[in-house]
């Protein structure tokens, strides 16, 4: 299988957070949300990726090259939307053009135009005088105004109201129908990813607790609802989460696996989550 991008064993440590030997593998035209906590390290692996900061082992590949050592021969290629804005505030959207116009020898001036239409955005406005989500639009328009092949975007859909963000949506769908296109998200809004991604992974406290696609994931997981006794007779090898509230037991049970005569609902990727991060792990 083709990847669009590789990290093997990419470790970061801070002094009280430690990104511990992870590894993704993002097949070539496919989507990946990347979820986890508040500080589980999305960010972090996202700078990584785009070596914006020093990693301390591991390797990264994006598009088949070398992060650190070929980066510049795929500059073109890679589309970046970062958490924070990071053009000059005191410019406007007729300037960005002007300047990107210079880092790219592939940007698409017509392009670029029709998304900041399409976006609503005055041409003339300082960056300064935009909304958070005007920011990301803006971002969202220069990624895709070059020849990217692949985007890398952290927290790109939030601060965008539900029209937009299904708007964008569909934009990054339209993207990956070019199948040597392929996407990397992280994203809080869990229901977005769930929509739109082939593959979720999902980083706990610095480490990968999942990375699959999301087919399987919501095929193999199912939230059983039962009492206390019911549950008692539960193999605990198909137990992967628990919770109690007033009515009794709810789990996150591994639903193929479970025998018997049993009410299991659909468990969504952010009941997955939840029961992980939150609930007692069996
Ligand atoms: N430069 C730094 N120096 C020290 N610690 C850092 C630094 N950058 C990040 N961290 C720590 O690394 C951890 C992971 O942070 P990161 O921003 O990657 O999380 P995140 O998953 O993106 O969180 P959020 O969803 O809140 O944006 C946090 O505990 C954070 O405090």
């Amino acid at each position: 299988m083709e990847y669009a991008l590789t990290l093997e064993n990419v470790t970061k440590e801070y002094k009280d957070f430690k990104l511990d030997h992870i590894n993704v593998y993002l097949p070539k035209g496919c989507i990946m949300g990347f979820i986890g906590e508040n500080g589980a390290g999305k960010s972090t692996t996202i700078k990584l990726i785009m070596d914006l900061v020093k990693r301390d082992e591991g390797k990264i590949t994006i598009l088949g090259k070398d992060n650190k050592t070929e980066l510049n021969s795929i500059k073109e290629n890679i589309g970046v939307v970062m958490n924070e804005l990071c053009f000059p505030e005191n410019l406007n959207a007729r300037e960005i053009n002007k300047i990107m116009k210079k880092v790219y020898k592939t940007w698409d001036e017509d392009q670029f135009h029709s998304f900041i239409q399409k976006f609503s955005i005055a041409e003339s406005k300082l960056i300064k005088e935009y909304s958070r989500g005007m920011k990301m639009k803006l971002a969202i328009a220069v990624a895709l105004s070059h020849d990217s092949k692949i985007l890398i975007l952290d927290e790109a859909t939030s601060g965008l109201d539900p029209i937009v963000r299904e708007e964008i949506l569909d934009i990054f769908l339209e993207f990956i129908q070019d199948e040597s296109h392929s996407i990397f998200v992280s994203s809080h809004i869990i229901s977005d990813l769930e929509k739109i991604c082939d593959y979720i992974t999902f980083i706990h406290k610095g480490k990968i607790v999942l990375s699959e696609p999301k087919d399987e994931l919501l095929e193999r997981y199912g939230i059983l609802k039962c009492t206390e006794e019911e549950f008692e007779q539960v193999n605990p090898a198909v137990i992967k989460g628990v919770r109690k509230n007033k009515f009794g037991i709810e789990a996150l049970v591994l639903k193929n696996e479970l025998k018997g005569n049993y009410v299991i609902d659909k468990a969504d990727i952010e009941d997955i989550m939840i029961f992980y991060i939150k609930e007692q792990m069996v």
